[in-house]
Formats: C-alpha cells, structure tokens, sequence
C-alpha cells in the first residue's frame, strides 16, 4: 500500500470511529456563534426548544466550552474535561478548516458516554474536584474566621481611624510600621491586614525578632546552605523570607534587629531577593513587609542605632495602635468581645462585666493593654461561676490601690511606696521592696511572660532574671 492509501483508509476508519463515539456534537462559526448543534446535545444542556440555538455566542449556551481557544490557535484540543453543572463532560475540540487552509470554525464533540474507558479517569476527576473544592472552602472559612480586621475591637475614634487606615493599607502592597505598646493588638493588625490583601491566599510568616538569638537570626531569616555555620542543619535551611514567598512577612518587635541584619533586610526591601547563609547565590522573593515594634525607633534611628534608610522603607505605611489607657471607652466592648472568646475557647458560658465591674477595670492603668486586660478577664472566669463578673471578681487580680492617678507607669506602685506614710526604713530596704512590688506588677500585666515583663520594665532579660533570682522570684 502506498502512504496516500494508508492515509485514505485510515480516514475513513477514524470517521467511522468518531461517528460510532461521539455523544453530542456542535459547530461554531470563526466568530464563536453556533452554527450547528445535534439534539443530543440540545437536551444534554436543556435547550427549551422554543428559541432557535443558531446564532447565540457559545460562551452562552456552554459557559466552559473554551471554543476561542481552537479558533485563537487553530489546533485541536484532543482531550478536555469541562463542567456541566455538576456533571463534567469529557471534550474534544477540532478546528474546522476549509482546503486552502482557511479556518471556517470549530467543531466540539461530547465523548463523555460512549468512552467508558475514560470512565475510572473521569470519576476520580470529579472526586478530586470535590475534594478540592471542599478543601479551599474549608481553608477560607478557617483563614476568614481565624483573623480580619473586624475582630480588632474598639469603638473610640482612635480604633476606628485606626482600623480605617489598617483597611487603606490591606489595599496597597507597601511595607507597614506598626507601632504601640506591648499588648495593643499590633500582631492581630498584622494578620487582619494580611488577610484583607490580596496577599490573603498565601502565607503570612512571622518572626519574633527580640525572641531569637542573634547569632541564630540571620539564617532563620535568611536561610542557610547545607553546613553553613556549625550546628546547621544538614540540609540547609530555608528561611522565614522565603517561606513567605508570594505573602507577607511579619517582622515583630524588628527595633531588636541587629544592625548587620539591618543591611540585609534592607536588601529584601529594596531588590526583592536574599542571599541564604554560606549560600553566594542571590534568590529573588516576594514578599509584603509588615513591622511591628513598642520602641521608639524614630529615636533609635537619631540615637544611631537603627538604620536610617531602612526606618524610611519600613515605614511607609505607619499606623500607631493607642494604650488601652488612653481609649477607656473601648472597655465594654473589648470585655464582651474577650469574654466571647474566653467562652468560646474554654466551652463554658458566656460572662459578661457588670456597670461596677467596668468601673473597676477603668480605672486600672492597664500597662500590658489588651493582653492583661484578657489574663485578667480570663482569671477572673476561672475564679468565679457567675454570669456577670462583678467589683468582687476581680478583687486580687488588680492593684489594690486603683492607680487611676497614674495610669502608665508600672513603677509607680514603687514610688508611692517611698513617698508612703509610716516609720522611716532603711533606703536600701525601701528600694528593695519598690523594686519587688514592681516586678510583681510587671509580671502581672505581661500575664506571666518574662520577657515581656522585662520590656515592660525597660531592662534586658538578663537583668531582669537576676532580679527575679535576687528578689526569690524565679518560681
Ligand atoms: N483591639 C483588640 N480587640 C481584640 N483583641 C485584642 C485587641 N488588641 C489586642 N487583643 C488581644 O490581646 C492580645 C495581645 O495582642 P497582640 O499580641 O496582637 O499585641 P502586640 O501589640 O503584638 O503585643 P507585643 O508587642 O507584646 O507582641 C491577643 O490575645 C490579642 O488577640
């Protein structure tokens, strides 16, 4: 047999073929109208009848089809699976071509019932489709649920300009500065900005600067190549940079970062790519820079301590989150918004504070903010079986003398001590007790946590651990 043979006997062969499988079949004109549609097909989409199916776009008729793509390129598309409803078709695309080469239109063909080898691939497509759809529905309701701006609570006009601006800012894809003291919801503004962006879909990655060691940071950061420093891992390390590839990076309390680090974050700023540790190769990432931090570093930046160049590429966004002691207003509805929560955690019922409950949490200082205001609220659950937490329920758990007068200062309680009536003592003894009783304070209003505790104080964490141990505090 000749080739023009084979070729002529395999034609008619695949044409016998075709007509024996296809299910439905239409035609589309170069300008993607229907030109032609079986009946097959009609009642397979649920075509009334009444309306005559030539001449509609069919992009209309058969939402998926993606005809354009044949008439675009003018080459087949052999094998595609496209929904119907919740059913999905398995497609064939040809173009239509006239002798001269001249494309005249596109022809889909339904293979879906008559291809039952394709039966076992089709079904666990469709299981697979179910299953993905199940699980980003899932991963948005959690994403949606865990965190937003909504639930940064707070009715004072310095929260609501707040939490506008925080909104302005999940818009844009500039680097953020939060600032604010500890406890005043900087990281919850970092995720509620990173899930009203449209960073939302990939990973917001944090990194506590203050809490790492410095000499452990850059790779952290960074990453490192295999071996790089002794005690790497054997395969390298990725880093907190990359693993934020295409989301956001939130850098907490980043006026702890190291000045050597500083000129290499700089870098990611500024060039969008990160050399990893021992690694001399450059990879490019991109990430959205969100900052937080509870020091002064316009300070920090004149004191020659911080970068300048770097505080100006960090904040371009700045947003300044307000003590609890300066938006007392905010106290009602943070309470019901943190008892909620509290409830919701532990499964018990939900509490609420009475008018003179509210008085009492009013006129505390509130040095730790919201996160003592929570560890308070959550002690005082704990502590009593009432619905509504009164004055008595928080007895204990707040400073006796209500430092109304001196809402700021956790060393305060120190100084009335000095200036307190009753004999003369020894000053050291006196010094000693201030600095107990503000240690006490502290640790209180940072619920426990050292380090804050020390912040709080404004001494290292090493100091403060000699003072714990000096005072018999370390338990
Ligand atoms: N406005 C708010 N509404 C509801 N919860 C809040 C609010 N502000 C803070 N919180 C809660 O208070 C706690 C402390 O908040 P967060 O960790 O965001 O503070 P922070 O400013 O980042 O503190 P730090 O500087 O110590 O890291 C968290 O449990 C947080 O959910």
């Amino acid at each position: 047999m000749t080739e023009a043979e084979v070729r002529r006997y395999a034609a008619r062969a695949l044409s016998e073929l075709f007509d024996s499988l296809y299910e439905g079949a239409f035609a589309v004109d170069t300008g993607g109208r229907v030109t032609w549609m079986n009946h097959k097909f009609k009642a397979l989409i649920g075509w009334n009848g009444t309306e005559a199916i030539e001449g509609q776009p069919i992009d209309e008729v058969l939402p998926h089809s993606q005809m354009s793509r044949v008439l675009e390129t003018g080459r087949a598309d052999l094998l595609d699976i496209i929904p119907l409803g919740r059913r999905q078709l398995t497609v064939s695309r040809l173009p239509l071509l006239q002798e001269d080469g001249r494309l005249i239109g596109a022809m889909g063909v339904i293979l879906y019932d008559r291809l039952n080898s394709l039966r076992p691939l089709v079904d666990r497509f469709q299981t697979l489709q179910s299953d993905l759809d199940t699980a980003r529905r899932e991963l948005a309701r959690s994403r949606a649920a865990k965190y937003s701006l909504a639930m940064y609570a707070g009715a004072s006009e310095a929260v609501r300009t707040l939490k506008l601006k925080a909104r302005r800012a999940a818009e844009r894809d500039a680097p953020v500065l939060i600032t604010g003291e500890t406890g005043v919801g900087k990281e919850l503004l970092a995720h509620g900005i990173h899930a009203a962006s449209a960073r939302a879909g990939k990973p917001m990655v944090r990194i506590n600067v203050s809490a790492i060691p410095e000499g452990l940071l850059e790779a952290e950061l960074f990453g490192a190549a295999p071996g790089a420093y002794t005690g790497a891992d054997r395969k390298g390390r990725e880093g907190k940079v990359r693993l934020a590839d295409g989301g956001t990076l939130f850098l907490d309390e980043i006026g702890d970062m190291p000045v050597p680090l500083q000129t290499k974050l700089l870098r990611v700023l500024q060039e969008q790519e990160i050399e990893p540790l021992g690694a001399n190769t450059v990879i490019p990432v991109d990430v959205r820079v969100i900052s937080a931090t509870s020091r002064d570093l316009k300070a920090m930046v004149e004191a020659g301590q911080f970068r300048a160049d770097l505080y100006y590429r960090l904040n371009v966004l700045p947003l300044h989150a307000p003590p609890l002691r300066d938006r007392r207003e905010d106290l009602p509805l943070l309470c019901d918004t943190l008892l909620e929560d509290i409830a919701t955690r532990s499964g018990g019922p939900p509490r609420t504070v009475s008018v003179a409950g509210l008085e009492r949490l009013a006129a505390h200082g509130w040095p730790g903010n919201v996160r003592e205001l929570r560890n308070v609220l959550e002690q005082a659950v704990a502590g009593s079986d009432a619905e509504v937490l009164d004055l008595a329920d928080f007895t204990g758990l707040l400073p006796e003398r209500p430092p109304a007068a001196v809402p700021s200062a956790p060393l305060r309680p120190a100084t009335e001590a000095v200036s307190g009536v009753g004999a003369v003592r020894p000053l050291r003894d006196v010094l000693a007790a201030a600095e107990q009783e503000a240690i006490r304070a502290a640790l209180t209003a940072a619920g426990g946590v050292r380090s804050q505790a020390a912040r709080l104080l404004g001494i290292s964490r090493a100091q403060f651990y000699e003072k714990l141990a000096a005072h018999g505090l370390s338990d």
